[in-house]
Order: structure tokens, then sequence, then C-alpha cells
């Protein structure tokens, strides 16, 4: 991690002050590249508008709003700002909510032409519960709420909801645009390439309307929207300032020049390029390193990508390149999970979870990657960690951790009894390690039936209700389950929502239950972030000492990326080319913007590797390139790795 030192206001702080403070206000928008340090502009922002209007605004009962793009980022913010009333820091939904909320008539009406939408474009059973809703609105006494999922029977709006909501009433209502600049006279979002362009609009909006009296200031940078629905770019009325950020805090210099290089070619550009931020008392300039790799795709590519650690570990003097470590030091950077999985050695877990469609099958997804599903947590939260602690010889953890898992121990109260059944929960613990081991030959199954067999876990409902339909299971019918742990309000779930979940669930668990029981272990040391593997898309606002960025179209199977088509080594397809010419988001510069982001976490040192199945034209090709963003010294082919030992 880059050091932190004294942090001099930099020349765009200098400049987003001198907006807040100008008497008339008007919007602003701040592009801020990788590593510039943006959140911390941002907070700046906040803390100088506390200094100088705070007790005012306080005292007029006003507030200033930060919203952000996770809850995460909400917490990190409010921590560097210590509490003050004056900020309201929040999500986009609760801002949204928070602003909305007083209207109940106006939200009424809108939910009143919603619901006859809704009821429009379904069938009579379809359309049922609409009906219900639709009529329920009649009850004045309905207030209305925001909640995770949508239930109009109830009054309950959901997230996409809210954020359908309010910017159409912002649009067609005037009044709400002006109370929310009365309330919120300054609106700074952050991470706005990635806000929804609805809220961007409507923000927009309210400006125009209330200009002078309204302040709202997007700090972001174009060049990192790697999700699909968000604002990119944003555009600036001719009013307003517009404000670039060019230090970069955190890559070395020849990692900054990739980074440039990249990033000129790019129509989200922003008109940015970064210098190096120099730290007060750094002397020498750090140039870093930055190689690329061109090999076969054919063959054994984990042992070439030994070679290239093995290459970069010599040349470098550096051996936490070829040694296996943890954390922030060395990370390798996969376009997807599958490709951590079968390097990593967890395909057939990957493949239980990763079921293609949209609906459930993209919830289990999302929670399967962020390790939070039911079915995954038995072995997550309580079975890896115990097996962890029994390997350890740490006897006192696990036996604190079966006081707390076992339900055999949660029902005694007498000492005795509990003294007396300790070695049986011994022998069951011991037996559960050797069946959970590293290189245990059983599956998921075996190791489900003993843990909830023998009482060492408790058992999710959920779970419950899927093992029976296992064989070798029914014993569970008599286990109690896991109290607080039900199954969430499925709200406004549909008949076909119903059968969807069923269906996918169904596949999963079959598939789950039949793996080894040792990919679990691989799995949750990937999920935890043990192991060097993490995707593209994953690391975005991290950073790391040792980047090694993995470009293998050829075993990816997500075509809305294509690193050779970005480097100019496979033509472009007709969809490109039509995309290009009316203007869209196409491949090549999808795939840039994630090249951008996936270097740009290097703060020692970037190797890139290119797996093709025409490594010598390709080497030829890149060499030859003056768009490469690697200079021909720098990229390899296979003979410069010849030399190298291969690995024991
Ligand atoms: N003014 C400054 N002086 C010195 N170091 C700084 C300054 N601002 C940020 N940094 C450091 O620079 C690095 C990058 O900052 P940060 O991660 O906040 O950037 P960012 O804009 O969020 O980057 P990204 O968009 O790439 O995630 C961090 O290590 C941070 O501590």
């Amino acid at each position: 991690m880059s050091s932190v030192s004294v942090r001099q206001p930099t020349e765009a702080d200098e400049q987003i002050r001198e907006v807040l403070e100008a008497s008339t206000k008007r919007g602003f928008v701040v592009i801020a590249g990788a590593g510039s340090g943006k959140t911390t502009s941002l907070v700046e922002a906040l803390r100088h508008i506390g200094r100088t209007e705070g007790t005012a605004l306080l005292g007029q009962r006003r507030q200033v709003a930060c919203i952000t793009y996770t809850n995460v980022a909400v917490e990190e913010i409010k921590d560097r700002l210590a509490a003050n009333p004056l900020f309201h820091v929040s999500t986009i939904h609760s801002f949204l909510w928070k602003v909305v909320q007083p209207f109940q008539y106006m939200i009424r009406e809108w939910l009143r032409s919603d619901i006859r939408r809704l009821i429009a474009e379904r069938d009579e059973t379809r359309g049922a519960k609409y009906v219900e809703a639709l009529e329920r609105l009649g009850d004045p006494d309905l207030r209305f709420n925001y909640q995770s999922g949508r239930n109009y029977k109830k009054g309950s709006l959901g997230h996409n909801d809210v954020l359908r909501m309010v910017p159409e009433l912002m649009n067609q209502e005037k009044r709400l645009a002006t109370i929310v600049a009365q309330r919120f006279p300054c609106v700074l979002v952050d991470e706005s390439q990635d806000t929804d362009p609805r809220v961007v609009e409507a923000l927009q909006a309210i400006e125009e309307q209330e200009r002078g009296n309204f302040c709202v200031g997007f700090f972001g940078d174009p060049m990192q929207r790697i999700f699909p629905t968000g604002a990119g770019l944003i555009e600036a009325d001719k009013s307003w300032a517009i404000i670039r950020k060019k230090e970069n805090w955190r890559c070395p210099g020849r990692v900054l020049d990739v980074i440039n290089k990249i990033r000129r070619m790019s129509p989200h550009d922003g008109d940015l390029t970064q210098v190096r931020g120099k730290r007060e008392g750094e002397e020498e300039a750090n140039t870093g390193d930055a190689d690329l790799f061109v090999l076969s795709s054919e063959g054994d590519s984990d042992a070439w990508l030994d070679r290239v650690r093995d290459y970069l570990s010599v040349r470098q003097n550096d051996l936490l390149w070829s040694q296996g470590v943890e954390g922030e030091n060395l990370k390798i950077l996969v376009l997807e999970h599958r490709l951590a999985a079968l390097r990593l050695g967890f395909t057939d877990v990957d493949r239980a979870f990763q079921q293609s469609g949209r609906g459930y099958a993209k919830q289990l997804k999302d929670e399967y990657i962020a390790g939070s599903h039911w079915s995954l947590r038995p072995f997550l939260d309580r079975l890896v960690p115990l097996v962890e602690a029994i390997e350890q010889k740490d006897g006192i953890t696990a036996l604190g951790m079966l006081r707390r898992l076992s339900p055999r121990l949660g029902s005694f109260r007498d000492g005795q009894a509990t003294a007396d059944l300790l070695p049986q929960l011994k022998d069951d613990g011991d037996h559960l390690a050797e069946i959970l081991a590293r290189d245990s030959t059983v599956t998921v199954a075996d190791v489900l039936r003993h843990a909830l067999g023998s009482g060492l876990i408790r058992l999710d409902p959920r779970l419950k209700a899927q093992l029976l339909k296992h064989e070798g299971f029914s014993f569970v019918e008599g286990l109690t389950v896991e109290e607080g742990e039900a199954a969430e309000d499925p709200g406004e779930q549909t008949e076909e929502s119903r059968e969807d979940e069923r269906k996918v669930i169904q596949k999963a668990m079959t598939a789950y239950l039949a793996c080894p029981a040792a990919q679990i272990r691989i799995y949750h040391d990937y999920v935890r972030g043990r192991l060097p593997y993490q995707t593209q898309h994953g690391v975005k606002g991290a950073e790391f000492e040792r980047v090694l960025v993995l470009l293998e179209d050829d075993r990816s199977k997500w075509n809305q990326y294509s690193y050779e088509k970005l480097l100019g080594l496979e033509d472009l397809s007709a969809s490109d080319i039509r995309n290009i010419r009316d203007e869209k988001d196409h491949t090549p510069e999808r795939t840039r913007r994630l090249f951008y982001v996936s270097c740009s976490r290097a703060t020692r040192s970037l190797a890139v590797v290119l797996f093709t199945d025409d490594p010598d034209g390709a080497l030829q090709a890149l060499r030859e390139d003056v768009d490469c963003p690697f200079p021909a010294a720098r990229v390899h082919g296979i003979d410069d790795l010849e030399g190298q030992p291969a690995r024991a």
C-alpha cells in the first residue's frame, strides 16, 4: 500500500473550493483518473463546506447530501467525516427515498399509474394481485415505505421502483425540485460514472431549474465505468465547471505510461492524462515495472504462468512474484470467476452455482460469488472454520465454536452431561476434519450427512427442505431447524419466479451435493480473499503491489470482452462496426475500460499475459504497433522465458 503522507490540496482541490465558495452556486464535474484520490477530494470538498457554511446551513435546517454507490462506501465516507449532522451521506436509493417520503400523495398517484400499467401488461390471472393493490391504494391510511423488494399491496416499494419513481416525479413536479434544492442546497455524487443515468438527469434538471441556488458536483472517471448501467461521462452544462484531477498517487512511472496510453485511445478519457503525484519528501522517481508477455493458448498455460512469475522474480529481484502470497502483495486478475475456478481447481462447485439465465440464476450466481448463499454458508461460516481450528490443534477455539454451533451442546445445561458429551463431539469433529481435509475424496453430501447426523451444526430450514429431496437425507426430517435463519419473505414473488427459483435450486443442489468436498476448501479460501486470484471487475477501487492481468479470450465465454480486438489482433465483427458507427458502446471499448481498471491497480509492478493461438504473429504485431500500451522492449515472447528454469 502507498504510504499516507500529509496531503496537500491539489490544483483540482483548489478549483473545487473556488466553485464552492462562489456566491452564485453552479454545477461541476470532477474527472479524476485511477489512483487520483477522488474520494479524498470529495471528502475535502464536504469538509470545506462544513467549515465555511456549516453553521449557517444547520441554522436553516439544511443539509449537504453526499451520494455514493455502495453501503460500504457510505460507511467509509461517514467515518472520514466524523459524526456531523450537516452531512447526509447515503446510497442513491436512500437519498431518493428521503427526498420523496414526505410526499405520500405524490407516491400514491405515481403508484396508481404504475399499477395500471402493470395490470395492462398482464392477463387476468397474473394481474389479479395488482388489481388488489390498486384497490388498497383507496385506503387513505396506507403509508408507503421503501423495502428491499416490492410489495405494492403492503405499500412497499423496492429498489428499482424508487429508482424509477423519484426521477420521474422530479421531472413532473417542479415543486419537488425546488424543495430538494431548499433542503439540500449542495449534492455531491461519488463514483458518478456508475450512477444511474436517470438520477444524473434528475439532478441536472434540478440544477437547471434552480440555477444559481443549487450546486451539484459529480466526482468520477468515465474511463472506469465497467458496469453496464452507469452514466459514464457526465454531460455538463456550459455554465458548469469541469475540473480534471491529474495526479495519480498509486502507480509507478512505467505503469502510469501504460495506463495513460490505454486511456488516450478512448473516447471516454475525459481529456485527462495523468501525472505522477509527488509526495512531499519523495526524492527519486519511482519507475516500477510494466511488462507484457505473449504466450500460446495451447498447452499448459499454468506452467507458462509459473515461468512468467519466475522470470519476473529474477528480473525484478523480487521473490514475492514467484511465491504464492496472500493479501495485497500479489493479485492475478482473470476475466471470469470460472477462470479462477479452473486454475484453482473448484470447477464443479463453480458449475453448480453458475447457471445461465437471469431471474434466480443471476441471484444464485451473485450470492455464490459473495459467499452468502444459504446452501454454502454452513461450510463457509461454520464447518471450514471449525476444521481449520481442529487442523491447527486449537482445541479451545474448536470447543468455543462447537458451543455456538452444535445443537447437542446447546441443549445441555448440566455441566457433567456436557463433560460426558465432549469426547464424542471431539471424535465427530476429528472425523469432520478428515472428510473435509484438502485431500478428501468424499462429496459435499457425505460431509453434510456427517455434520448434521452427528449434530455438529444446526440445520438451515431452506437446506432442510432441499436435502429431503435427496437420497440418504431422510434423517433430517427429525432435526430442528435454525432459528432466525428462516427464508426471507419472498415478497412480490410471482408464480413464474417461484417456479424459476425451484428449478434453478434443484439443479444447483443436485450438482452441489455431488461436488468433491475438497473443492469447498479451495472455494472457501477464494471467497475469503486468501488466494491471489480475483476477477478484473472485482478489484475496482483496490490496489496491490504486484498485479498480473490475464488476457485469455480463447478460454473466456464472455463475448462482451475481447482483448485481441482491443489490441488489434482480431478483426472487429459487423456488430462492433455498427456500434462504433452509431456511437454505441462496443466490445473493444468496453474491454479497454476494464483493461484500464485492471492495470491501474498496481502500486509497484504490473505484468500482463496474453494467451493467444498465434503467439509469434501477435508478438511481432504488438512490438511494431505504435499504439501498443507497452513499449516494444517490454513485450516478451516465449524465447524470453525459455532460459528460465521450470518450477520444481
Ligand atoms: N493527496 C494525496 N497525497 C498523497 N497520497 C494520496 C493523495 N490522495 C490519495 N493518495 C493515495 O493514493 C492512492 C489512491 O487513492 P484512492 O484509492 O483514494 O484513489 P481513487 O481515486 O479512489 O482510485 P481508483 O479510482 O483507481 O480506485 C491511495 O494509496 C491513497 O492513499
